[in-house]
């Protein structure tokens, strides 16, 4: 597992540590730490070209003692102080090991053709430290000039505790931030190096140990690996049976939509439920027997739907190309009405936007898994776009809202559940953004429902395979729905040797 703490709470273990240390040993701890990554990026580091961003505060000070670190090997280390003041035993170390400083005109744009913009187009390795973790709100300035012009550049760039311009608590970016290749980051993760946008600037990102660990309590967020899947994973064993493997209920997909029915079937069959049982009218429900045998299929008379609900499950799926008819209201409602864990998702967040209460009330487990799009009708006056943006706040927003558990899909999926720290899935990637696959999700979380997973960890297990088996399936080309359902077992497989 990474784990990830909030701005306020590494300033609080860091004051602990810091009151039992002589002066300025963490940031030497956090220096020498970043000089090696560094070193690492170079091809070499005698006679090689480092150009540091140095801001006014700790974050420029790191930068500037491990480019004193570098120089005293021989580097060529030029720092562009651009902060209304420097870190001064950090400017000094750099000159008497042989680096040179100059300032940075603090006008607002530096121009592409200024020598800044050269130096840093003709280095070996850019560092960014013109903000760390005291960064608040969008780039001003000559810092966001200076962001945009190492954008602009081919130069690898290694970004100090976190890349400057993303909020380091949510992954929020407004305005220019800096694309890092390497993010060195400090005594613990910062949840915007996990989450979408921040976790899109911030590369590979590089945990060096300050000795912060022992005065870090409860993460905000964790991010799990494949080991935390693969202990959390229910395996058949000897005494395994159909029933103890876990019965899945669903009611998704209609005639209309067939398809949502069968992938949605598919990602529970092939994420190892022990017998599903499928709930539908008479065109889906043969489409779905006619792809997958092994589903049990109760078919529902259009007068009494409820009457063909099938009653020996462990939990139940419902939503995805169900509709939201009067309908698909009333059989939510009868679901939800069971003690059962139940997994929403698509058609049923949209009803459940109308009806709170349905899951506000309800004391059984339930799992809600919107994208942005559906989660927006479940909070009055806020946009997808805003949720995208700051998608950490908006579903731990959700989960509190809903007394629930929520997986919010997308770039980065995050799951979050009221006083639990909410979990980044670190697998996203953009080949899962194609018709179907949420149904493929659906499937396979709720096979893990069924299975006796808590929500959250179904969830976490779930959206962890859906990504690798996204992985695992592309071989150049686009991936479809159904190549995922085909690509699970290798990615559960897969677990062990990741
Ligand atoms: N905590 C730990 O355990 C350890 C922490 N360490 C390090 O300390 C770092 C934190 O240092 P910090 O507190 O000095 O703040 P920092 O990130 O340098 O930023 C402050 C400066 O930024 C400026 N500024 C702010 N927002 C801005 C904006 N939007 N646009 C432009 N400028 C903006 C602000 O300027 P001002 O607004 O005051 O003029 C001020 O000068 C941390 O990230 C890590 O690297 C390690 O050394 C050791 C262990
Ligand atoms: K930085």
């Amino acid at each position: 597992m990474r784990y990830a703490h909030t701005v306020d709470t590494v300033r609080g273990a860091e004051g602990e540590l810091m009151a039992r240390l002589p002066d300025g040993a963490l940031m030497r701890r956090a220096a020498t730490g970043l000089a090696r990554v560094c070193a690492r990026v170079l091809p070499r580091v005698y006679g090689s070209r480092v150009v540091l961003l140095v801001g006014g505060g700790d974050n420029g000070g790191d930068a500037l003692y491990a480019g004193s670190q570098l120089a005293s090997r021989g580097a060529a280390v030029r720092a562009l102080l651009v902060g209304s003041r420097v870190h001064e035993g950090g400017l000094s170390a750099l000159r008497s090991a042989g680096g040179r400083a100059v300032e940075v005109p603090r006008t607002t744009e530096i121009p592409a053709g200024s020598e800044a913009a050269t130096e840093m187009a003709a280095a070996d390795l850019i560092v960014d430290g013109l903000v760390g973790i005291g960064g608040t709100g969008g780039l001003r300035g000559p810092h966001a000039s200076l962001a945009a012009l190492a954008g602009a550049t081919e130069t690898p760039t290694v970004a100090v505790d976190l890349p400057s311009g993303i909020e380091a608590d949510t992954g929020a970016v407004e305005g220019t931030a800096v694309r890092a290749d390497v993010t060195v980051t400090f005594g613990t993760h910062k949840p915007g190096l996990l989450v979408s946008p921040g976790a899109e600037h911030a590369g590979v990102v590089e945990l060096v140990d300050i000795g912060l660990a022992g005065e870090l309590p409860t993460a905000r967020l964790e991010s799990p690996q494949a080991g935390d899947v693969d202990v959390s994973l229910p395996r058949p064993g000897p005494e395994s049976t159909k029933y103890r493997r876990g019965v899945l209920g669903m009611a998704v997909g209609s005639d209309r939509y067939r398809g949502a029915a069968v992938l949605a079937a598919g990602g529970a069959l092939r994420g190892g439920v022990g017998m599903l049982r499928y709930a539908g009218h008479d065109a889906v429900a043969t489409e779905v027997l006619r792809h997958w045998p092994e589903v049990v299929v109760s078919v529902l008379d259009p007068e009494d739907p409820l009457a063909g609900l099938p009653e020996r499950v462990d939990a139940w799926v419902v939503g995805p190309g169900r509709g939201v008819d009067g309908d698909a209201e009333t059989e939510l409602e009868a679901i939800l009405g069971s003690p059962l864990p139940v997994l929403l998702d698509a058609d049923a967040v949209t009803l459940l936007g109308t009806r709170p209460r349905l899951v506000r009330d309800r004391e059984a487990p339930t799992l809600l898994t919107p994208h942005a799009a559906e989660m927006a009708r479940l909070l009055p006056d806020t946009s997808p776009r805003e949720i995208e943006a700051r998608r950490l706040e908006y579903a731990t927003r959700t989960a509190e809202e809903y007394g629930c558990v929520v997986l919010l899909k997308g770039s980065t999926t995050v799951i979050a559940e009221p006083g639990r720290p909410a979990l980044a899935d670190p697998n996203g990637t953009s080949l899962l953004a194609t018709a179907g696959t949420g149904d493929v999700l659906s499937g396979l979380v709720g096979s893990l429902l069924s299975g006796g997973l808590a929500p959250r960890e179904a969830a976490m297990c779930g959206a962890y395979l859906h990504g690798l088996a996204a992985r695992l399936a592309h071989d150049g080309g686009p991936i479809s729905a159904s190549d995922l359902i085909g690509a699970l077992p290798s990615a559960i497989r897969a677990l062990r040797t990741e």
